[in-house]
Formats: C-alpha cells, structure tokens, sequence
C-alpha cells in the first residue's frame, strides 16, 4: 500500500502541494486530477523519487522511501515505474525493440534482481509486437511505443505504475488500447495505478478511486462510481461539467 503523508514542496517559495495526504492500495486504481500547474507532476515525481519534498512521508507497504532516486535502494526503485507523456522522448528511437526492453532487463540483472523476462512484458502490453524485436523504436505509432514502455516499466516486477498523461499524445484507437492494457494489468497482476490526468473520462468506468488536487491538497477522494453525484467541491464540479460540456470520448 502507498502512503503519502503531509507531503508539502514549494518552488521558489511559491507553494505547490500544503499538506497532501492520500492513499492507494495494493491492486487500486486511482485518477489524479486537477487544475492546470496544481502540482500532479510534482506529487508524482515525489512518489517515484524524481524529487524531494519539503517535508512528509511517502510510504511503501509501511516503509518510508527516502527522497530521491540515489537514496533509495534498487528494489525500491523498481516497485514504483512512472510512464512519461511522451512514449517518443521516453525511449531512444534509433534503438530497437529488443535493445529497448533489453536494457532494463540487464539493469536489473546486475543489481541481481529477479524480472519478467522481455519477452513476457511485451506479451502483457503488445503481443502483436513480439516479431517485431529488432525493428527499431521510429519504426513504431505512438500508441505501440506508450505501450512498450508499459511493458519496459513491467520488466521489474512494480507494485505500482505512475501514468503521467500517458495518452494525452496518443489517438483515440492508441488511447483505448493503453487504458485497456492498464486496466487488464491492474485486473490481472494486481498493479496498483496511480494515473495523472487533465480531464475526466466518465465513459471509463473501470478506475477504482477520483481525487482532485487543488491550492495544493486533495480537496476530493471518492469512488469512481459517486464521484458524479457526491463530489462537492467546486472544482471537482467544474472538471464534471467541462467533461460532459466537451463531450465524453
Ligand atoms: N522544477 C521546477 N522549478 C520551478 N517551478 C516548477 C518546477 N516544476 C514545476 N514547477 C511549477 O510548479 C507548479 C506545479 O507544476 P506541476 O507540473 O507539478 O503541475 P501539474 O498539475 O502537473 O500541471 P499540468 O496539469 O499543467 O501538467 C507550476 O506552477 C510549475 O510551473
């Protein structure tokens, strides 16, 4: 289970996150939305230890996980794999497939940690792909390569996956398969998911949780299905009513 305890950072002595509590447990699903610049990024990387907070606790099955990445030790690192925005800046395109997801498997080889072979990650996200091992990363949609990332993140046995906006550079059909993919590892594996977002899609019904953070807390933590009726503050209603206004996907 993830713990996130009085985490507070600012920047420049502008405060972004005051206070932020939440937590996720094993196998749970969880949208984080909220306003443009609220600090979603910021709470994300805190919780993979691509930055430090100001002060609070990140917590892993009861263990507190130190700031950042150098602290912490090679198999706290792998149970929390984060999944960029952008699939084409988040692998190197001249390399090929098997080069891409070979890397990590070494990695942690040499930190001698057990892993999903390769092979079995694509399985998991892109099964289509698995002839496809020395075709090189450009040759792939942005669909494909979000998805080999997913299965690059796998290849450490994480308990957790962070999707920072992970489909918003991604057309309808690479979308659709990214959320289903999620949505089947968390089914299937029991991956918790903890997912960035803008905007809410009340069309997918198959996230566990909503929380909102705004003016750097969470000022809304409910089920996914009584988000619609009971959420209360202010900006969880203007997030409801632009969902709706634009058009569900
Ligand atoms: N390294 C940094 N140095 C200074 N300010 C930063 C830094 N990173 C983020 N910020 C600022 O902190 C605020 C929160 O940024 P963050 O990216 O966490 O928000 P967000 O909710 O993810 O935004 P968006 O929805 O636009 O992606 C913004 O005002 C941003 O400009």
């Amino acid at each position: 289970m993830l713990e996130i305890r009085n985490v507070t950072k600012s920047y420049d002595e502008k405060a972004v996150l005051s206070s932020v509590c939440f937590t996720l447990l094993d196998g749970e699903s969880l949208l984080l939305a909220g306003e443009t610049g609220g600090g979603k990024t910021t709470l994300a990387r805190i919780i993979c230890g691509s930055q430090c907070p100001d002060s609070g606790e990140v917590l892993l099955d009861g263990r507190r996980l130190l700031g950042t990445y150098r602290k912490r030790s090679p198999g706290e690192l792998a149970d929390i794999q984060y999944i960029f925005q952008d699939p084409y800046s988040a692998v190197e395109l001249t390399s090929t497939l098997r080069q891409t997801l070979g890397e990590t498997e070494r990695v942690m080889k040499r930190h001698g940690r057990g892993c999903l072979p390769m092979e079995e990650a694509l399985i998991q996200t892109a099964p289509e792909l698995l002839g496809d091992m020395d075709k090189k990363m450009e040759q792939f949609s942005g669909g494909q390569l979000q998805r080999i990332c997913i299965a690059r993140a796998l290849i450490p046995r994480p308990k957790l996956l962070i999707t920072d906006e992970s489909t918003s550079m991604l057309d309808k059909d690479g979308e659709d398969e990214v959320l289903d993919v999620l949505h089947r590892l968390k089914r299937e594996r029991k991956v918790s998911i903890l997912s960035v977002v803008h905007d809410i899609d009340f069309s997918v019904a198959r996230w566990d949780r909503i929380a909102v953070l705004f003016g750097g807390r969470i000022v809304e933590d409910l089920p996914f299905g009584r988000f619609l009726e009971e959420a209360a503050h202010p900006y969880s209603r203007r997030l409801i009513e632009s969902s709706f206004f634009f058009g569900e996907k």
